[in-house]
């Protein structure tokens, strides 16, 4: 058979990059070649960049090499803008002189908030697919507020005690979707991108998407929109972590901040399950506020804590150097850490976590209970399942007139998930879906097969 060559495009965040890379290692593991293309301000920061048989970097210029500030809403749109014209122009080139190399492109595998090189490949003639890397049920939610919903959902959106049912998902309330629908957090820029995306797929002769979850994990997600055949092919989680078919695989390789090495050491020096694991992700700052009530909430939980704290960007404020004194005698503060590694040691009781959906993953194959502390896209959906529908962790409740999570909320969160008796249950139910999470990816696992099927498939046939 010929070897199948994918293009993997990719917006260059680490929750877009981190699950782009275990796909590529794991299209590499059927036998395909993978190009990955992304901005170079990614990847000149991905600290170990991957040399991987049968993988090849092409990083290209979207005007802001040195990066962009997010906080910055006129530079996002003008990052947004030259990302599409100058990707666009590139993803053209290099697809046209791959074909003039006698090296053309299978399929073009593109990632959320890239929906330009659907249209690109399409303008070649070269098969592409989407690849959702947030859960099933957030993509369902789109579908439907882009089809027949939108408008119920905004009018409502300020009314906490609304809920809506649509078609194969659990009852939602206004906190449990996505924050870009809601009065709050609207963004106009991001809702018609992924708009763009979806109009794509539906339009496709054949609509599929490749999600990054697994069919036992979202049963009635999967196939709630039926004009969509969703594809589950995830856990994506490095290899020694999961399935252990590769035990070298032990990081994602693409790593866009700098750890520090130290705190292995002190996880090793902590009795089982009894420490918290404290991160938000590789986007979301905790208001000066917020930080101090979560560093009172932790210390007064009197568990031993590991902390993801990043370097402070542009314009965000320092937490007080009192009281990171005091965290460091009670904790472990890094500026970042290899978050799968940290959630496999046994020492780790519960995760506290923005639920990112990649950490979200990471905890769940882990089988670390989590307290969900959502901050905005799709995380609150995301905490929702993490709470009612799997139940493996609570969710922090956020007191209204502040705006804030207290000390004490996070205190009887910590409380609920590692108490000896009233954690039990979430912890039964950890187990249970770390198992499946294994079982999805195993040699025939229902991950594993489709990945294969879609690899065979794609290229017999123009999609
Ligand atoms: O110290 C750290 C902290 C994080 N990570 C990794 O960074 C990634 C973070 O991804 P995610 O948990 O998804 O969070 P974000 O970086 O915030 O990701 C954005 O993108 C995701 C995918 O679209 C969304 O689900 C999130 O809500 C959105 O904020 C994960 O793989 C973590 O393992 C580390 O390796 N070390």
């Amino acid at each position: 058979m010929v070897q199948r060559h994918f293009l993997l495009v990719t917006f260059p965040a680490q929750g877009h990059i981190n699950p782009a890379l275990q796909l590529a290692k794991r299209l590499i593991r059927t036998g395909a070649h993978v190009t990955f293309i992304t901005s170079i301000s990614a990847h000149r920061r991905m600290s170990k960049s991957p040399t991987l048989d049968g993988l090849t970097f092409t990083p290209f210029s979207d005007g802001f090499d040195n990066g962009f500030n997010l906080e910055d809403d006129e530079e996002e749109q003008r990052f947004m803008s030259e990302f599409r014209r100058l990707g666009s122009k590139t993803l053209t080139d290099l697809l046209v002189s791959l074909a003039n190399e006698g090296r053309p492109v299978t399929c073009l595998i593109y990632t959320l908030l890239v929906p330009w090189a659907a249209a690109v490949a399409r303008n070649l003639q070269i098969p592409s697919v989407l690849f959702w890397i947030q859960p099933a049920t957030v993509l369902d939610i789109y579908y439907y507020y882009f089809n027949g919903y939108g408008d119920v959902i905004t009018r409502n959106g300020n009314d906490p005690s609304w809920f809506i049912e649509l078609p194969g998902l659990p009852l939602l309330t206004c906190r449990d979707l996505p924050s870009f629908f809601l009065p709050s957090n609207t963004n106009l820029s991001v809702l018609s991108l992924i708009q763009e995306l979806l109009e794509n797929v539906v339009g496709e002769a054949k609509p599929t998407v490749l999600v990054n979850t697994f069919d036992a994990l979202e049963v009635d997600a999967m196939k709630a929109v039926d004009k969509v055949n969703l594809i589950g092919i995830g856990p994506l989680i490095p290899s020694a972590f999961l399935d252990g078919k590769d035990p070298l695989d032990k990081s994602f390789r693409g790593d866009l901040f700098l750890g520090s090495g130290d705190y292995m050491e002190w996880l090793n020096s902590k009795p089982e399950s009894s420490v918290v694991y404290v991160s938000f992700g590789s986007m979301s700052v905790l208001s000066k506020r917020q930080m101090e009530e979560l560093t009172k909430g932790l210390l007064e939980s009197r568990r031993p804590f590991l902390w993801v704290i990043r370097k402070p960007q542009n314009g965000t404020e320092e937490t007080d150097s009192n009281d990171m004194e005091e965290l460091r005698r009670e904790g472990m503060i890094v500026p970042w850490c290899s978050q799968v590694e940290v959630l496999s040691h046994p020492s780790v009781g519960c995760f506290v976590t923005h639920c990112g959906w990649n950490s979200t993953l990471e905890s769940l194959v882990a089988g670390v209970p989590m307290v969900g502390f959502p901050q905005w896209t799709d995380q609150g959906t995301n905490a929702k399942l993490i709470e009612d529908v799997w139940k493996i962790g609570v969710r922090v409740r956020v007191n209204e007139e502040e705006g804030i999570v207290g000390s004490d909320e996070i205190k009887r969160c910590l409380e609920t998930v590692m108490g000896e008796e009233s954690g039990e249950g979430v912890r039964r139910n950890a187990k249970k879906w770390k198992d499946l999470g294994r079982e999805a990816v195993k040699e025939g696992g229902s991950s594993d097969r489709k990945l294969r099927e879609f690899v065979d498939e794609v290229g017999t046939e123009k999609s």
